[in-house]
């Protein structure tokens, strides 16, 4: 038997991998919810408005991107796909909430050299600072202290600090520079700086500039090909991304894989003809384990045996998001844009908030979702709000932010406890260590999902796909 621990989206994405490269084994996922999913979580109220409570749009760009599209060709959804141009005022406006006023991030290279606030300088003007800073030679560092450094302090603040907060609810001074910006860190390491790193990448490749690029292209006929041409910013599913698991749900039962719901796995011994699993009050023998539950809920199940492996995935940290959804008859919105993010320099209580509407409208409703807490859920929002406390806070917000005095006519209210893993300075040499280990021991286990090699729903399905390769 080959098991899979969690049956979130990564999880679901193994046992579909697996099935898909005619595994003969029997294939069971253990989840110990009593749903599948995880984080993808759509909710419909009475009047048919529909809330995503964790991710709502997934990027087409990259292996990674093509990959999730052509999964959902497979799976049969493609008419259900709803993608964002370019183009698309939601794509183009991207704004944060700087000193009690909204602005426009610049959306094109033209809008780099003129100076927009809150910027003090055009953004052009950080590649000088580029030029002039000297090389400091690191193995890792925080992406806040990088910027910093290299760019200048303003780009630190109100570009970075608030796109890490629109990615993993993190403070950048923490996370690691590899997480989002590793060539560029690189650069600095091989060049000297970001804009030599970038003139020498561009010098070496300027004869794949005119022949194949190794990134794999799109297919005419398929999703990613559509993607591509129509120049998609990200996509959703019509009706909500849980459709996505769900559909994934229905293929691999109807392909033979068994779905343990309420099924929570405490234990994991390895012996010589593999791992037994404890499930409950049950036992499992498998030939080999994948495990795509967050390596916090792995390292206990491997604490006996291999203390060592499961200290390590232990200090991979997560935050706690709070989410609020609100709905409202009629268009309540001044502003056509995606959603704004606040720096957590401005210290307010929320960290963003969607305009879902703006991207997918819902007849004549505006729908927002409030984002709040993350790492800063302790410091803001208290050990442990209550519903209504998370709900005023997010109301009294967009009040004042946004100039809503409307009262929403649904609204829900979720607490996403440990729902984002947080890649701080040092998570790649970890995530080696860890997989070093195994491999040392010969363990019959691997490891995907949100914990190791990316956070989003693209990387986490490419994780469970190399996962599968692996145990075949
Ligand atoms: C608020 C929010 C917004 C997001 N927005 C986006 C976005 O816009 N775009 C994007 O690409 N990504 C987004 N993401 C990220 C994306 O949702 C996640 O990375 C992805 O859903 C993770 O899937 P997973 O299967 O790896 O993990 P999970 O969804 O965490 O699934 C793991 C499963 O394991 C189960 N489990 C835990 N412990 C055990 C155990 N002991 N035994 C058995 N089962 C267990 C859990 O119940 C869970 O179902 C967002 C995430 C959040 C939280
Ligand atoms: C504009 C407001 C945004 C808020 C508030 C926000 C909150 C938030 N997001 C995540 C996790 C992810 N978001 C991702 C993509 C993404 N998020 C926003 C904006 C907000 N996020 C945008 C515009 C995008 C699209 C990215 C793009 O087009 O550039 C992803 C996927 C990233 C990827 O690699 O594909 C994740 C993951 C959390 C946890 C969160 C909570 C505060």
């Amino acid at each position: 038997m080959q098991a899979i621990l969690g049956g979130g989206i990564s999880g679901l994405s193994a046992a579909y991998y697996l099935l898909k490269a005619g595994s003969k084994s029997k294939i069971i996922v253990f989840e110990s919810g009593k749903r599948v999913g995880g984080w993808i979580c759509t909710s419909r109220e009475s009047n048919g408005l529909l809330f995503e409570q964790g991710p709502r749009t997934i990027r087409p760009r990259f292996e990674a991107g093509m990959n999730t599209l052509q999964l959902i060709e497979e799976l049969h959804i493609s008419h259900l796909v709803r993608g964002i141009p370019s183009s698309h005022s939601t794509a183009k406006n991207r704004m944060i909430f700087v000193k009690n006023k909204l602005h426009t991030l610049p959306s094109s290279l033209l809008q780099a050299f003129v100076r927009k606030a809150p910027f003090s300088r055009p953004l052009a003007a950080a590649l000088l600072h580029d030029l002039k800073a000297s090389r400091k030679v690191l193995d890792d560092e925080s992406i806040y202290s990088f910027v910093e450094r290299r760019l200048g302090r303003e780009l630190a603040d109100y570009a970075i600090s608030p796109m890490i907060c629109g990615i993993c609810a993190g403070d950048a001074k923490e996370i690691s520079v590899k997480f989002l910006a590793k060539s560029l860190f690189e650069w600095e390491q091989n060049h000297g700086s970001i804009t030599k790193g970038l003139l020498a990448t561009a010098w070496a490749n300027r004869e794949k500039l005119w022949t194949k690029s190794s990134v794999p292209k799109p297919l005419p006929g398929t999703l990613a090909y559509k993607a591509k041409q129509e120049r998609w910013s990200v996509w959703s599913l019509e009706g909500g991304l849980e459709i996505l698991p769900q559909t994934m749900l229905k293929h691999i039962q109807s392909g033979g894989v068994e779905v343990n719901l309420n099924g929570k796995c405490s234990k994991i011994t390895f012996n010589d003809e593999g791992a037994l699993l404890t499930v409950g009050n049950k036992n499992f023998h498998a030939k080999n384990v994948i495990s795509t539950v967050p390596a916090q809920r792995l390292a206990p199940m491997l604490a006996d045996q291999h203390p060592m492996l499961s200290e390590e995935l232990s200090r991979i940290p997560t935050v706690t998001v709070a989410v609020v959804n609100l709905a409202f008859k009629g268009n309540v919105l001044n502003h056509d844009a995606f959603g704004f993010l606040i720096p957590p320099s401005e210290q307010k209580p929320i960290l963003g908030v969607i305009f879902d509407t703006c991207s997918f409208p819902q007849n004549d409703f505006t729908v927002l979702t409030v984002m709040m807490g993350g790492r800063w859920f302790e410091s803001r929002l208290g050990s442990s709000p209550s519903a209504d406390n998370i709900l005023n806070i997010a109301l009294s917000e967009i009040r004042s932010i946004l100039r809503i005095s409307q009262e929403p006519c649904n609204h829900q209210v979720s607490v996403l406890k440990d729902c984002i893993p947080q890649y701080v300075v040092g998570h790649h040499d970890r995530v080696e260590k860890i997989r070093g280990y195994i491999q040392k021991h010969k363990l019959p286990l691997s490891l995907a999902g949100s914990s190791y090699d990316g956070v989003g729903v693209n990387d986490v399905i490419f994780s469970a796909k190399q996962a599968a390769k692996i145990n075949l």
